[in-house]
Formats: structure tokens, C-alpha cells, sequence
């Protein structure tokens, strides 16, 4: 894969003009556009159609909820033409399930290709001390690792995991099951609230198939840049 097709940037606003102008600016420079629950509940899923034109979409509205819920907010998010979507593992298996059954028979009723369906294992901004907090005994690690092998068990595509649990994963299960990783920055980019943290080079080289960077570059003074910036790391490698 082209090193730029990697990244997909994460549009976190919920301002339809201030979303359109940072699309523009890093089209054609990434693989593709993230749109979370920030910019999907102001503007709905019109405007996001709109936004993405012919961008890949990875739709981040991780989904937790009772199986036929979640199976039916699936294939409402079809309309969207994601290629990818998300939804929480620890959501479990009858869950995760009814979402990918969901996803593969909406694709087909509408003829389009089916979105990749991946779980997301234990949040980036999450740490041991945060799970034990919440009763969640046992390293971060080690969570992700279970919730991992249950999605693939399930039939999903791949997981959203920390970069500091890509080398594991991929030994875990395999060179086909997707790893999209959030939790990236760059060295000279602010930590903020992500605690299981990697540079984009890092991520990349120990297995990531796609990285997912958002005010790295959606809050630098010039995203084009940035995002060039985060390519050159990427063809350095
Ligand atoms: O599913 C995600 O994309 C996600 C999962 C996760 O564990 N951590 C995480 O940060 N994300 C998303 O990835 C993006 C990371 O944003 P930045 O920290 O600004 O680069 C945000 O839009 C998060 O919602």
C-alpha cells in the first residue's frame, strides 16, 4: 500500500465550513477521511455524504448497544457509503455478530461493497489504572488481546487498537485481520488526553494497516503540511 493510503484523518468538528476546508486541504495527501460522533451529530448524515464526495470514509460512531440495535443503526449507516465502520467489542458476541450479518446484508440489498466492520478493543485514551477504576482487573493488554480474538471469532474484520498493541495482535490473529490505530503522534505533536501512544512511523512499522491522526494535523497552524509531514515519516521507513 502507497504509505500515504495509511492515514485517515479524523475531521473532529462539528462545523460543516471549518470540516470542508480541512478536507479540501488534505485531499489527495492521505488514504482517507474519518467522521466521528462530533461532526455526524451536528450535521447528520446528509451533510457528511456531502462532505466526503469521493473521499474513503471511515465512520467512527462506535456503536454499543443491544444486538438488534446496533444491527439496525449498521444498516442505517450504509446510506453513507463507509468503507469502514466501528463498533464496541465489548459490546460482545451476539453484538458484534448481528453487526457484521447486518453490514454484509445491507451491502448486498443496496449493491454496494460491504464496509469493513472492526471492533474497538480498549480505548486509546484509557490506561491500567482507568480500567481498574471501572472493575476491568488486569493490564490494558491484556483486555485488548481477548476482545480481540472474540471479534475475529465473530466474523469482523479487524479492530481499533493503541499502537502498543499492534506487534501482539498481529501474531494473535494474523496478517489479513485489520489493525486501524488511533492513539498517533508524530513527535512534535501534543499528547493531549491519548495515553497508549506511538509516532506514526512506529505504528506503521510494527504492522498498522491504517493510522488515525486527528489534531495533529486538523489543529496545526497548516494541516496540508502536517499531513506531509506525517507522509515523509512514512516513506522514510
Ligand atoms: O475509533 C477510533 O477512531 C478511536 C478509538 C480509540 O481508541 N481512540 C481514539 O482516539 N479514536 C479516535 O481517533 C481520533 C484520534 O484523535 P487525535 O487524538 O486528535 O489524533 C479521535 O477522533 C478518536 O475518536
Amino acid at each position: 500500500m502507497d504509505p500515504k493510503d495509511r492515514i485517515l484523518v479524523g475531521i473532529d468538528t462539528p462545523d460543516y465550513e471549518r470540516a470542508e476546508t480541512l478536507v479540501r486541504s488534505v485531499t489527495g495527501r492521505v488514504g482517507g477521511i474519518k467522521i466521528g460522533k462530533e461532526f455526524f451529530t451536528a450535521q447528520g448524515p446528509d451533510r457528511v455524504r456531502q462532505l466526503i464526495g469521493e473521499q474513503k470514509l471511515f465512520l467512527d460512531l462506535k456503536f454499543h448497544d443491544i444486538p438488534n440495535t446496533v444491527a439496525g443503526a449498521l444498516r442505517s449507516s450504509l446510506r453513507m457509503r463507509p468503507a469502514i465502520v466501528n463498533i464496541h467489542a465489548s459490546g460482545g458476541r451476539a453484538m458484534m455478530t448481528a453487526a457484521a450479518q447486518a453490514a454484509a446484508e445491507e451491502a448486498a440489498k443496496l449493491g454496494v461493497a460491504k464496509p469493513l466492520v472492526i471492533g474497538v478493543t480498549v480505548l486509546t485514551s484509557l490506561d491500567d489504572a482507568d480500567l481498574a477504576a471501572v472493575g476491568q482487573r488486569g493490564p490494558a493488554s491484556e483486555q485488548v488481546e481477548r476482545l480481540a480474538a472474540l471479534t475475529q471469532e465473530c466474523g469482523l474484520d479487524g479492530v481499533v487498537c493503541s499502537p502498543r498493541e499492534i506487534v501482539a495482535l498481529r501474531k494473535l490473529c494474523g496478517p489479513d485481520f485489520k489493525l486501524v490505530v488511533p492513539g498517533i503522534r508524530p513527535v512534535w505533536a501534543a499528547t493531549g488526553d491519548q495515553k497508549r501512544i506511538m509516532t506514526p512511523a512506529d505504528a506503521v512499522a510494527a504492522g498498522a494497516d491504517y493510522i488515525v491522526i486527528a489534531r495533529p494535523i486538523v489543529a496545526a497552524s497548516d494541516p496540508a503540511a502536517a499531513a506531509d509531514r506525517v507522509v515523509e515519516e512514512l516513506e522514510a521507513l
